[in-house]
């Protein structure tokens, strides 16, 4: 006779005759006084006692089935939905579809596509041709969504950063061939500063180390005025400077762009998921929030809105799920997640390390996106994404 393991102490153990049910650790309470007791206290009776000495061993009553006879009487039984493939498809809260995907480009001014080391799988694609080539595959599978991030040379960069509204200039120029080929294809434009700046910052920088804000949002009303221009369907304020939603809003209302609309980085944190896109040792906290601040992100957000934004984005996704489910109660407009190349790096990596799955934790990492009220994704993994999407619904 073994006693089976540790029942509380004012439950007497019970002798069973040990038997062959050896493990696994029940979770299942073999008392049938106690679950009349929980059915009473509405107490889930499925809930057994920890096992907290690795040396017991669970042995049963004669058999198994005297462990669970009578059977337990719950009132409910998750389980119950989750049955069949059926039903688990019917009761899926949320879905995501390659319409809510938005894919990021690197873009610059050479023909070939230079592969990003941090990033494995992604380029900076060559102007035409390999650009071209990955938004018709990304068509193909349903994302007809991209967001252009264009790689400046040095040599057009100022302290003024003036290169951002050339309307002549790599975006621009790219918007206006993209457009040409396929007019349906909706492009989202970054108006931000620092791919220009010489300093690498967001904002233009006095000669004592201040950035200068209200200056700063003054080239950023040109640069969203040219991009419109050139036929990009949303631009995106993405730097954090104060104010730069209702300039731009004006800006593009002013010279005609009322359809044109504004999707903004609200919740941009200083964080260092996106670290390589910093020059080393450069830091930006007095611009974007610090990833310890939820109340901030709020106050960020509704600032942006009551200036008109049209779609509020939170940067970095994945560690901000919290943050995309307050903006998603706390605001009626659309909210955007942007996964980071820190995040599409550290999935990346771990699958080709064997680690993870990557598939699988991608596509996770996605839908738990959704699941936070995302209703639109910034991901680099856009198109591999909506590959297997398509796949899933032929
Ligand atoms: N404006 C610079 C830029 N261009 C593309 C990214 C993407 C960041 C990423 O995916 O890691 C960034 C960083 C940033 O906005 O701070």
């Amino acid at each position: 006779m073994l006693s089976v393991f540790g029942s509380p102490s004012n439950i007497p153990a019970m002798k069973f005759e040990q038997k062959s049910y050896v493990g696994p650790k029940l979770r299942i309470n073999p008392f049938p006084s106690t679950q009349v007791a929980c059915q009473l206290q509405k107490i889930d009776p499925a809930i057994i006692w920890p096992v907290h000495d690795p040396e017991v061993t669970i042995v049963s009553p004669k058999s198994v089935e005297h462990v669970i006879d009578p059977p337990l009487l719950l009132s409910r039984r998750a389980r119950r939905n989750r049955k069949s493939p059926t039903q688990r498809a019917a009761f899926q809260e949320t879905n995501i579809s390659p319409a809510n995907l938005i894919y990021p480009l690197f873009v610059h001014e050479g023909e070939v596509d230079i592969p990003i080391r941090a990033m494995p799988g992604r380029y900076m694609l060559g102007w035409r041709h390999g650009l071209l080539e990955e938004v018709a595959r990304a068509r193909d599978v349903g994302v007809n969504s991209i967001k252009l991030y264009p790689k400046v040379p040095d040599s057009l960069k100022s302290p003024t950063g003036e290169e951002a509204f050339n309307d002549n200039g790599l975006v621009p120029r790219t918007v206006r061939l993209l457009k040409d080929r396929y007019p349906d294809l909706v492009i989202y434009t970054d108006v931000n500063f620092d791919e220009y700046s010489s300093s690498g910052h967001g904002g233009i920088v006095s000669e004592n180390g201040v950035i200068l804000n209200d200056e700063t949002i003054h080239q950023l009303r040109k640069q969203a005025v040219s991009q419109a221009r050139a036929g990009a369907d949303v631009v995106c304020t993405s730097e954090m400077l104060d104010g730069r939603v209702g300039a731009v809003r004006a800006a593009l209302d002013v010279e005609n762009f009322q359809h044109v609309s504004i999707m903004s980085y609200s919740v941009k944190y200083t964080s260092s998921l996106y670290g390589r896109f910093r020059k080393v040792g450069m830091d930006k906290k007095t611009y974007q929030i610090n990833p310890a601040n939820s109340r901030e992100a709020l106050m960020e957000a509704r600032e942006d809105e009551n200036e008109g934004a049209d779609i509020l984005v939170v940067k970095p996704a994945l560690p901000s799920l919290d943050i995309i489910r307050l903006l998603k109660d706390q605001t009626l407009l659309p909210i955007g997640a942007c996964q980071v190349s820190g995040e599409y790096s550290m999935i990346k990596a771990a699958g080709l390390l064997n680690m993870i799955d990557e598939e699988k934790v991608m596509m996770e990492s996605l839908i738990c996106l959704r699941r936070a009220g995302a209703d639109l994704i910034l991901t680099y993994f856009a198109l591999q994404a909506a590959t297997i999407l398509c796949g899933e619904n032929k």
